[in-house]
């Protein structure tokens, strides 16, 4: 446990000074995907009663990929996942699977299997016979029934426990379970509906990365629910964020923790601060000189600004530099006091309470015992600044 902390440590603050000297976050090595869309959503609305939830959704989705719908509770995301199952009729609208219109295709004759949050086992039933229960009703022969049950039962490593009841079993091996019985009907898609969401804390992080090696070991095609973005941002290829049946933004994880494209998606994504800007002058093609919070300074972006334009500084807790205040050296900073300051294992969080207008600002610093500067206080005066190039810059009219 202390080595791997020792690890993580050395890992993160190197990896953060080496940033720093190049004044921009590292680049990940992202996993390819076909680009062939397997569905397509084109045009989908969908209404109950008269309340519109869905209108003119349109969304295509990769061969082979990991896709997360991402938003707050009722913007529609079950909605979507059950209009693609054939759990709901369309209004309006068509859903085209590998190429084929299955729009008015029954559930059942869908190659698309949905995982839900409960996980619906049935309790009478053996393990072996809950995974069976699909293909007995396809009525395919027994003992391809027992060859392919033990290899989805092989596949989520439960093989072992075939002959159980799912009350003998633990909520993530139950879990697993349903989703052996979901691929053993071999699908092209699997749905998984806030699938995670009945696992505890610990439970659910094992959970996520088995989920995510079990999608690279099927290939299979995976859209997954959920509300939690820290979830969507482990486990994904890319993210749909949704704002009331509408996608706010469809990127990698990184694009959408790093760029978001408003300040919806910026809020709903991890803690952000929203500086207030004026443009004085642009500068170079990307670059314009304006006053942040007070501070004139350099801030990148190439959107057409005229002087006087108000604009947002989005910046994340990790972006801020946090110093103590020298009032020769940090003359160009931000000024605040600290009001907070607590431990959170590989980063220290300090909150800051601006001078000029009690805004309160957070920012992360990576542990790391050699470095002078963590050795903040509550009460310190500080200031503020930013790794050049990290902050985002939104226009104030668009970024409500
Ligand atoms: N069968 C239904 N009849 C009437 N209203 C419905 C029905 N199903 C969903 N709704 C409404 O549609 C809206 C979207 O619901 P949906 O379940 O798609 O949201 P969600 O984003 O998945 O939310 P959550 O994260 O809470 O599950 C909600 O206001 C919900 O009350």
């Amino acid at each position: 446990m202390v080595t791997y902390r020792i690890c993580c440590k050395y890992f993160i603050s190197t990896q953060y000074l080496f940033l720093g000297s190049l004044g921009r976050k590292p680049k990940l090595v992202e996993k390819s995907v076909q680009s062939k869309p397997i569905i397509e959503l084109r045009s989908l609305s969908k209404s109950f009663g008269d309340k519109n939830i869905i209108n003119n959704f349109n969304l295509a989705i990769n061969n082979g990929e990991f896709l997360t719908i991402l938003g707050p509770s009722g913007c529609g995301k079950t909605t979507v996942l059950r209009l693609i199952a054939g759990l709901e009729e369309l209004d309006e609208g068509s859903i085209i699977l590998n190429g084929e219109d299955i729009t008015n295709v029954p559930a059942e004759k869908r190659h698309v299997n949905t995982v839900f949050q409960s996980y619906a086992l049935f309790p009478h039933m053996t393990i072996f016979e809950n995974v069976a229960f699909g293909l007995r009703m396809q009525k395919v022969p027994n003992d391809e029934i027992q060859t392919r049950v033990m290899e989805a039962l092989r596949m989520v490593r439960l093989d072992d426990m075939a002959k159980r009841k799912p009350a003998q079993l633990s909520g993530g091996q139950q879990q697993r379970i349903a989703i052996a019985r979901a691929v053993v009907n071999k699908p092209e898609v699997l749905l998984l509906d806030e699938s995670l969401s009945a696992l505890d804390y610990k439970l659910r992080k094992e959970m996520q990365n088995e989920l995510k090696a079990l999608q690279r070991q099927l290939g299979i095609t995976f859209i997954f629910v959920t509300h939690d973005q820290e979830e969507a941002l482990t486990m994904s290829d890319r993210i749909i964020v949704m704002n009331k049946g509408n996608i706010e933004q469809d990127g990698s994880p990184r694009d959408i923790y790093e760029d978001p494209k408003n300040l919806f998606v910026a809020k709903f994504i991890g803690e952000i601060n929203i500086f207030d800007a004026k443009v004085i002058e642009r500068k170079t093609a990307n670059k314009v000189i304006a006053n942040v919070e007070g501070r004139i300074c350099e801030i990148d972006t190439d959107m057409d600004v005229s002087a006087d334009q108000k604009l947002k500084v989005l910046l994340r807790p990790e972006d801020i530099v946090i110093e103590e205040l020298d009032e020769n050296e940090n003359s160009k900073a931000i000024i605040g006091h600290i009001v907070d300051r607590s431990y959170k294992g590989m980063t220290l969080e300090s909150t800051v309470i601006l001078d000029h207008n009690n805004m309160k600002v957070l920012v992360s610093e990576f542990f790391n015992e050699d470095d002078p500067h963590i050795d903040h206080s509550v009460g310190q005066k500080v200031a503020l600044t930013w790794h050049e190039g990290w902050e985002v810059v939104l226009n104030d009219e668009n970024s409500q």
